[in-house]
């Protein structure tokens, strides 16, 4: 029996059954008159009788009072890490140690923790000498790329609205200002931020700037450590959101600062009138988004645009591209019926005329591509036509091939601008700093192929985490002959094995099946099953009607719904709309579709493997043509290339952590940051950070600051050799 005094501190859980149940980790004091005090989330006072608490056990003094770096601990289990966060948090201190790694909860609010003077305050600084903060992070980054001589990386992970992109931001920011040089290459880097949000950003229920595609930035240094260039390398962008969004969710920034900020007479020239008006923007019902401005988000585009070397011509022809895609959205199309096959056209309108203007085709060309198709069996080429539904497919299908490839170009187009490629005098050194800004793990209601490949991202960086932390660390405590003892950690290997790496893996299959002619979702999925049903880690659908299957990952259970993974994966279009455009007179439109164009002359399969289910192959011979690479083919190669640029680096983990949904200050929700630092392995890390060592001094370092307690040791300007001195001292 715990006997309780006036003034503890106690963790308690409540019975439940009560009017309100406090969740794990809630603050708890015992008064006078024998109740308990406890405090909820809000910070509102409830008293409680002892007789409705369980588990009632004195609090460790750390967890009082809370500290900076979770390793210091005395109660390490979740509810007491989950309330060294809370305290912090309710005194604004957002930043958390655990040994080098920090978790950032968001403030969502402006803090004034990011001046100048903190700046200063944080530079050159070993981690600990300051309380917990990005900037030390950064500066870490940078100081040890200087003295150690090699590259370091920052891997920033967390939910969606969890903090990431601002944490990439402030890094960045910081590192401009350390560098210390204020070049125009600089401010080139910095610029590429507005344009990257602009056009892969957009409001979602869970983030009013939510970026909608993962990037790594890798930032080049010079030998006197200042700015020389970057690199940004794009993952996935969600391309869906061009012609679908959600309930209270927006389209890309661009469109609706575009439709905001251009001149009236602008506007005319591309047709254009208000963003309500058209269908691509409202899917939502929301055209605005509160603490934006977009028209003066729209001249911040301009200007970074101009810094990074897009000229007006090209501006311009960007403009054409998004008016097109707005009025192709705008189409109508009426069903008719042809020789019994359900057919359609699409209306004469304004918006057809106006898209054809600016995509600099021929109109009919463009009305005959979006409602049929031109098969070429045993050599004979017919034309059949799309149904309604099938016509508006192929539509989407072209706006999101158009906007996709946009987006590829606007990024190269920033590469060209800050991208110096290393020297090849070997006297040259550079030196980098890679953040990786990328989509946290995903669980919705319905998860789809796109789920698939953010979570596949997310288990290779997770064995990352694991490699570095876990595995390494032990190898090096084995190496060095230190005593300790083992500790067991969830390795992930084994679903990333069953993921991407060892034969017949999920992936391949997916894109063997995507590439076969007849494949389809049904028959990808009983292949999936046959192959993986016995491993522990795959689910296989309870029955045969059922059309989703299952993945343990380190995170937790997630079902993917197969239906259109075969389509998403294969991300092709069909040849009559890559014809389409090989006849454009725009020749920015043929510049980004140039490898389609080129392919397709070349003889590659369209999108004929993408036909209805059963019907036959389109291409006689097809299986011996050129294809399209498939998405996951894609994405698993720039993977595989961040994987390999990371394990050369020395690596910093940011966690950033989502306080509550509501996306307001001051709210800390416990369930929600519980279940993220569960499956971000935040209590192995801190067990194995406590168990092992979370300081490390090299032999000249540890003499260095040390020296003074050791009698006998010489003063430094006397020492050749440390190392020598201890031993001999021993
Ligand atoms: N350090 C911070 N200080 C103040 N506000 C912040 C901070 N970090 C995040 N926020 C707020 O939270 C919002 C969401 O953050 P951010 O866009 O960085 O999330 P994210 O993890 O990148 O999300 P997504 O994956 O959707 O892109 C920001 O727009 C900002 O309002």
């Amino acid at each position: 029996m715990v006997i309780l005094q006036q003034g503890d501190y106690v963790w308690l859980d409540l019975k439940t059954g009560r009017e309100f149940v406090v969740p794990i980790g809630a603050v708890v004091k015992l008064c006078d008159s024998g109740q308990i005090q406890v405090l909820d989330d809000e910070g509102n006072e409830h008293w409680i009788s002892p007789q409705n608490a369980t588990n009632i056990k004195p609090m460790h003094p750390t967890s009082i009072h809370g500290v900076e770096d979770m390793i210091r601990l005395g109660d390490l289990n979740e509810a007491g890490i989950l309330r060294n966060l809370l305290i912090r948090y309710r005194e604004h201190l957002i930043y958390t140690y655990t040994g080098s790694i920090l978790v950032a909860v968001n403030p969502y609010q402006l803090l004034p923790i990011y001046t100048a003077d903190q700046i200063r305050l944080y530079t050159n600084k070993k981690i600990g000498e300051m309380p917990p903060h990005i900037f030390a992070i950064a500066d870490n980054c940078y100081f040890n790329m200087q003295r150690n001589n090699k590259d370091q990386c920052c891997i920033i992970s967390g939910e969606s609205g969890a903090g990431k992109t601002e944490s990439t931001k402030l890094i960045l920011q910081f590192l401009a200002a350390i560098s210390g040089q204020h070049s125009w290459i600089e401010q080139q880097v910095l610029e590429a931020n507005p344009i990257l949000e602009a056009f892969g950003n957009a409001k979602t229920i869970r983030n009013d700037n939510s970026s909608r595609f993962g990037k790594y930035i890798d930032i080049h240094f010079n030998k006197r450590g200042a700015i020389e260039g970057a690199k940004i390398e794009q993952y996935l962008l969600e391309k869906s959101r061009v012609c679908r969004q959600s309930q209270d969710e927006r389209n890309y920034h661009v469109f609706y600062c575009m439709l905001q900020g251009m001149s009236p007479d602008q506007k005319k020239k591309l047709g254009l009138t208000k963003a309500t008006d058209y269908t691509y923007l409202t899917f939502g019902n929301c055209t605005v988004c509160d603490g934006r401005n977009d028209q003066k988000e729209y001249s911040n585009i301009r200007s970074a645009m101009k810094v990074l070397m897009f000229t007006d011509t090209e501006f311009w022809e960007i403009s054409k591209l998004l008016g097109a895609i707005l009025h192709m959205g705008n189409f109508r199309y009426e069903a008719r019926t042809y020789d019994n096959l359900d057919a359609c056209e699409v209306v004469r309108c304004p918006h057809l005329n106006t898209a054809a203007i600016l995509l600099e085709v021929d109109m009919k060309d463009l009305m005959n591509c979006l409602t049929s198709r031109t098969l070429i069996t045993r050599g004979e080429t017919v034309s059949t036509p799309l149904s309604m539904e099938q016509a508006l497919d192929v539509r989407d299908a072209f706006v999101k091939g158009i906007y996709g490839r946009l987006f590829v170009w606007i990024v190269e187009k920033i590469n060209a601008a800050i991208y110096k490629p290393a020297s090849s005098q070997p006297k040259i050194v550079r030196r980098s700093i890679g953040l990786l800004d990328i989509f946290g793990f995903e669980n919705f209601t319905v998860n789809s192929f796109e789920q698939l490949c953010i979570n596949f991202a997310n288990e290779n960086l997770q064995q990352f985490f694991v490699r570095h932390v876990f595995k390494l660390e032990q190898e090096e405590y084995n190496l060095e002959h230190i005593n300790w003892q083992h500790i067991e950690f969830t390795d992930n290997q084994d679903a990333l094995d069953m993921i991407a790496i060892k034969p017949m893996n999920i992936i391949s299959l997916i894109d063997e099946e995507s590439k076969f002619p007849k494949g389809t979702d049904a028959t990808m999925l009983y292949k999936l099953n046959f192959q993986h049903k016995l491993n522990t880690n795959y689910i296989p659908p309870k029955n045969t009607y059922e059309t989703q299957f299952g993945i343990q990952h380190f995170a937790g259970v997630v079902f993917y719904e197969t239906r259109g993974f075969l389509e998403k994966n294969r991300d092709s279009l069909h040849g009559d709309i890559i014809q389409l455009v090989h006849s454009s007179k725009n020749k920015f439109i043929k510049q980004i579709f140039q490898a389609d164009v080129a392919m397709f002359l070349c003889g590659y399969v369209p999108g004929g493997t993408m036909g209805q289910p059963g019907t036959p192959p389109l291409i006689k011979g097809a299986e011996t043509r050129k294809r399209s690479p498939t998405l996951s083919s894609q994405f698993k190669r720039s993977l595989e290339l961040l994987m390999r640029t990371l394990s050369v680096c020395q690596p910093f983990f940011v966690r950033c952590i989502k306080p509550n949904e509501f996306k307001k200050p001051m709210l800390f929700d416990r369930e929600l940051c519980v279940r993220q630092l569960r499956y971000s392995g935040m209590m192995e890390t801190i067990r194995i950070r406590r168990a092992g060592y979370p300081i490390r001094y090299t032999f000249v370092e540890f003499v260095d600051r040390y020296r003074v307690l050791m009698p006998g040791v010489k003063p430094a300007y006397k020492q050749v050799n440390s190392q020598l001195s201890i031993k001999s001292y021993k």
